[in-house]
């Protein structure tokens, strides 16, 4: 397979691979041995994942790895308010996929609380999240072709506050005009200083977003994912 020629700042490594089940075990080991790492180092690591419908590989993948996963904290980075039961959630994708095998004994901080609209219940998930052991040590994003990261939409309200990196803010309510539910999402300063990043792509639709991203790495308002362009970053891609 040809790989893409994809022109990268300095200090971004790639992992491109040929399927999505190779890119999802390899990003498992990789998350897996950094967890590990800082397991040997600290009482409890932390892990915060996204949703969608890149991931589901990589979770089962990661849910058999030999981890002391009860000292695993694991957070994900947006969530639809929607119900559990709903295929939209987040949170069902977790459960299903990752909380699962050995994976079952991990601590889940659920960004999903009482409350109609997320603004209802962000109080709640601040209270939720409080315990979580940050600055998270590992952080797995994925991507949408508007250049959404996490619920960090372009033509979200209030997006220039959530994307603020100096915001002591965890977690902000959004209301993407171009989506059908209201989300929650971990800020841009919460998850900017993330020991390990990760950003996890499928699909050659990705890869050409991934490369109008890079053009003007400034801009992360008109693409949010710019903002995690950055040196540190670890980009896993499969067509
Ligand atoms: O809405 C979301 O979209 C992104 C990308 O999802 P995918 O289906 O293209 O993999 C995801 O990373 C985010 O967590 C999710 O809520």
């Amino acid at each position: 397979m040809k790989m893409p020629d994809l022109a990268l700042p300095a200090g971004i490594d790639t992992c491109f691979g040929a399927s999505p089940q190779e890119v999802a075990e390899r990003l498992a080991n990789t998350v897996a041995g950094f967890l590990q790492a800082r397991l040997e180092a600290a009482p409890r690591a932390s892990l915060a994942v996204s949703g969608g419908s890149t991931p589901a590989l990589f979770f089962q993948a990661l849910s058999v790895k030999d981890l002391d996963w009860g000292r695993v904290d694991i957070v994900l980075v947006d969530e639809r308010w929607v119900d559990e039961a709903d295929p939209a959630s987040n949170t069902r994708l977790v459960k299903q996929t990752l909380l699962q095998n050995k994976a079952a004994a991990a601590q889940f901080f659920s960004l999903k609380q009482p409350g109609k609209t997320p603004q209802e219940g962000l109080d709640a998930a601040e209270a939720e999240i409080a315990e979580l052991t940050q600055p998270l040590d590992v952080l797995v994003l994925g991507m949408g072709n508007d250049g959404h990261t996490a619920s960090l939409f372009p033509d979200a309200p209030g997006i220039e506050a959530a994307m603020d990196p100096g915001s002591r803010q965890s977690l902000a309510a959004m209301a993407p005009l171009s989506q059908a539910q209201p989300r929650i999402t971990l800020t841009y300063a919460m998850m900017r200083t993330a020991r390990l990043a990760i950003l996890h792509l499928k699909g050659n639709d990705k890869m050409e977003t991934l490369k109008r991203a890079l053009e003007q790495p400034d801009d992360s308002l008109a693409m949010p994912v710019r903002g995690f362009l950055k040196p540190g970053l670890s980009i896993f891609w499969s067509p």
